[in-house]
């Protein structure tokens, strides 16, 4: 970011260890914006289930409890999932979580928009190239609040399942309580140390195929926190691009002979295919092209239901860039 840094933290930025995820500092999001849409989260979580339910309506946006998507998945956490583009959607909400929602969206949208920016920069193309598909009259962009009490009975258990997320980009922020895990180029799970004054950004399997693969979508999950621990409290924004938005490598970045890893789709084709599928499965499985001496890759990853995860082994580094 043109006032902030993404910082790169040694050896996991090298070939094995880059993925799609960094940690953006300086990012211009004031902490007070933050602070207080967490105090009004924290009080819209701590209201009693059937007033929470009131706002369950409006599926597969407003309020959920332990079910993610609608294919049986499930984790030890409820949330909030609103649409940015439409207002939040149509159910109502607390006007003083709406409007520290409002406020706080505005913001870390700006930072993922910038954040799009460089990316475009970077890989050469036209400034606006990424962000114009994702912020947009239509585009699908999202924001999900969610809350992970503490689990009184187990430790490691899921809160969110392992996926990637599907869009072109995720903008993420949390409390101090830590969880959230992501996976190595080697398959190697990592803790990210939480950090309430960064902003983590993800690459989402759009970009990937925008990309023609050259940023790779990172594989993430959350262990719910254990007994004594503070309840984690996590809020992403998503940059997803309006339905009718095509999905291919873009033909600016395909070097002479470079073959498309993927078959052109739209991000509505995409939503469609993916809300079919589980948290954990290969979402880009069924558009791949199969090239030369490539294996497609392994879409049988399931992570259902709510169940101790592997955990990780030490990390080898933690808190930077991946
Ligand atoms: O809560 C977190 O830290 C991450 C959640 C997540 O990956 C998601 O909502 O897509
Ligand atoms: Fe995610």
């Amino acid at each position: 970011m043109p006032q902030g840094n993404c910082k790169c933290g040694g050896a996991d930025c090298g070939p094995v260890g880059a993925v799609g995820f960094f940690r953006a500092t300086n990012h211009g999001v004031p902490a007070a914006l933050a602070d207080a849409l967490e105090a009004r989260a924290a009080a819209f979580f701590a209201m009693p289930l059937a007033d929470k339910l009131e706002h369950a309506s409006a599926r597969p946006l407003g309020y959920g409890n332990k079910s993610i998507g609608s294919n049986g998945d499930v984790g030890w956490l409820e949330y909030l999932l609103l649409s940015v583009s439409s207002g939040h959607g149509s159910f109502s909400l607390p006007p003083s979580l709406r409007a520290a929602l409002d406020e706080y969206t505005a913001a870390v949208r700006e930072v993922g928009g910038r954040v799009l920016e460089l990316m475009a920069d970077g890989l050469g193309l036209d400034r606006t190239a990424l962000r114009r598909m994702v912020q947009v009259a239509g585009s699908d962009e999202l924001v999900r609040v969610n809350h992970y009490p503490a689990c009184p009975l187990a430790s490691g258990v899921t809160g969110f399942g392992e996926h990637t997320d599907p869009q072109v980009v995720s903008v993420l922020r949390s409390n101090r309580t830590g969880g959230l895990q992501i996976m190595l180029r080697d398959g190697r799970w990592v803790p990210v140390a939480p950090d309430p004054s960064s902003l983590f950004i993800n690459v989402g399997d759009s970009l990937q195929v925008l990309t023609n693969g050259r940023f790779r979508s990172v594989k993430h999950r959350v262990v719910a926190p254990e007994a004594g621990q503070h309840s984690r409290l996590s809020v992403i924004y998503f940059g997803g691009p309006a339905p009718s938005q095509r999905i291919a490598p873009l033909p600016e970045l395909l070097r002479d002979g470079e073959q498309s890893l993927y078959r052109d789709f739209t991000w509505g084709e995409y939503k469609n295919a993916a809300y079919k599928t589980r948290l954990g499965d290969n979402r880009l499985g069924p558009f791949e092209i199969p090239t030369a001496g490539m294996e497609p890759s392994n879409s049988d990853h399931h992570c259902s239901a709510i169940a101790a995860v592997q955990p990780p082994p030490p990390p080898p580094h933690v808190g930077q860039v991946y």
